[in-house]
């Protein structure tokens, strides 16, 4: 049921003084802040600028506001980095989680990032969304955390000169170490936490791992943007424009072990390998080119694909808020536990899945899955399998080696 959102002053206090834990400034409705008494838990983040302003929505055009939803908490991460650079506007305008779903933005940076965190949050108060009712920043995930309905996790660090994949998983697991117990912590106990930053399948599992509170089903790895790219070369090559193609799954690591399912995508609603017969094309041409498209477009444009990562975020979140069309699937690396594919438990995993539309999912069960598709599956399986023993101290696991030194790097071009 929407009601309408109301900021009520009450006794010259906003809403801030609702919550019972953490020491925060409150403004009074026309005067200088004053302070509220000192509590207990971790303080929640303070709002930034014009955001700590007090509102009443029955003041606002009823016309806008009468079917708002309750105010959704939506953390990000690496909020000043290039793809929230994109993705921070998206959400504000109403475009990912509906025209009338209310938003309150809780941005994490790093220490470096501080003042341009304060420009994004700038930019955010310039911009007069409607629907972004609170903005707050900062570099403690405890506080930014807070109550979050959502986390995305896209901040990371890059790889330093002569890094391999196995130094980022380990520099960059001991971030998603931190982040996993501070939602843990910090966050609504029924959490979506998508993770974007590299290696993602595998920071998302440190993650989760590091959350026992939150379910293990809410924690997400991004495979979208994989996804998008193969529709869009699925299109290319059947000369059917991209809103055809469906059923385009994307199983495995997101890294060039991944695997684009061309054996279940339908073009039109007809199996893709029936309208392009061209078997050769989609072992040998397909896959890579899916895989190496970061690579191709930096080659162009000298800049990493982070519009379209954005906006592969947004498809990624939206295939949870809205029901999936029947017949059709989106991917996302979950939980391997209990899929019907004998993929080995205990791992991040990108599946093809399908939602009623309530932020929870459930794997398709009815994906045909040929020796040559479950070959590739295998080993992009075995792949996870290897970073998740590379990460073992990070996990809680005994005695894990990491027999990734030395291997053939398998990161997506273009990405960290
Ligand atoms: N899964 C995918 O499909 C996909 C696609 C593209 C990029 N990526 C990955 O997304 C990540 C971000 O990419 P980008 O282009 O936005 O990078 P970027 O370097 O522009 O931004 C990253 C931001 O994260 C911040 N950061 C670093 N450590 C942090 C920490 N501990 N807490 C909070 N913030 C922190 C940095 O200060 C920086 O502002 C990279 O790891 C990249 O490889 C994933």
């Amino acid at each position: 049921m929407a009601f309408v959102m109301q900021k009520r002053i009450d006794a010259g206090l906003s809403r801030k003084t609702a919550r019972p834990q953490g020491r925060v400034v409150v403004a009074p409705v026309c005067s200088a802040a004053v302070e509220a008494p000192p509590a207990p838990a971790a303080k929640p983040a303070q709002s930034y600028g014009v955001f700590r302003l007090s509102y009443d929505t029955q003041n606002e055009d009823p016309s806008l506001t009468r079917t708002w939803k309750k105010t959704i908490k939506v953390a990000v991460t690496g909020a000043s980095g290039n793809i929230a650079n994109h993705l921070l506007f998206m959400l504000a305008s109403g475009e990912v989680y509906g025209k009338d779903q209310p938003i309150a933005l809780q941005l994490l940076g790093s220490e470096r990032s501080k003042e341009a965190l304060e420009g994004v949050a700038m930019e955010l108060e310039d911009s007069l969304y409607p629907l972004l009712r609170e903005v707050s920043i900062g570099t403690d995930p405890y506080e930014i955390f807070g109550d979050a309905d959502w986390a995305l996790m896209i901040g990371a660090k890059p790889r330093g000169p002569g890094m391999e994949r196995a130094d980022l998983l380990q520099q960059n697991g001991e971030i998603f170490q931190v982040q996993g117990r501070a939602l843990n912590e910090s966050a609504s106990r029924n959490c979506k936490v998508l993770v974007v930053g590299n290696p993602c399948n595998t920071n998302a599992l440190i993650a989760m791992e590091n959350a026992p509170n939150i379910p293990r089903k809410n924690f997400h790895a991004l495979t979208r943007l994989d996804e998008n790219r193969a529709k869009c070369q699925l299109a290319l090559k059947s000369g059917k424009f991209y809103t055809s193609v469906s059923r385009m799954a994307i199983w495995g690591n997101h890294s060039t072990t991944q695997v684009p399912d061309y054996i279940n995508a339908r073009i039109g609603g007809v199996p893709a390998t029936d309208l392009i017969r061209d078997m050769k094309y989609f072992r040998e041409e397909f896959t890579p080119k899916v895989a190496l498209r970061g690579g191709a477009l930096i080659k162009k444009w000298g800049r990493s694909s982070a519009a379209s990562t954005a906006v592969s975020v947004a498809d990624a979140i939206r295939s949870l808020v809205v029901p999936t069309a029947p017949g059709d699937c989106f991917s996302t690396g979950v939980i391997s536990d209990g899929n019907p594919y004998g993929v080995r438990e205990g791992l991040i995993f990108s599946f093809p899945c399908r939602s009623k539309g309530d932020g929870d999912y459930e794997i398709c069960d009815d994906f045909l899955v040929d020796e040559w598709l479950r070959a590739k599956i295998r080993a992009s399986e075995d792949e996870l399998q290897k970073e998740k023993e590379c990460v073992s101290h990070l996990i809680g696991m005994m005695g894990g080696s990491c027999a990734l030194r030395g291997a053939a790097d398998t990161t997506v071009p273009g990405e960290n």
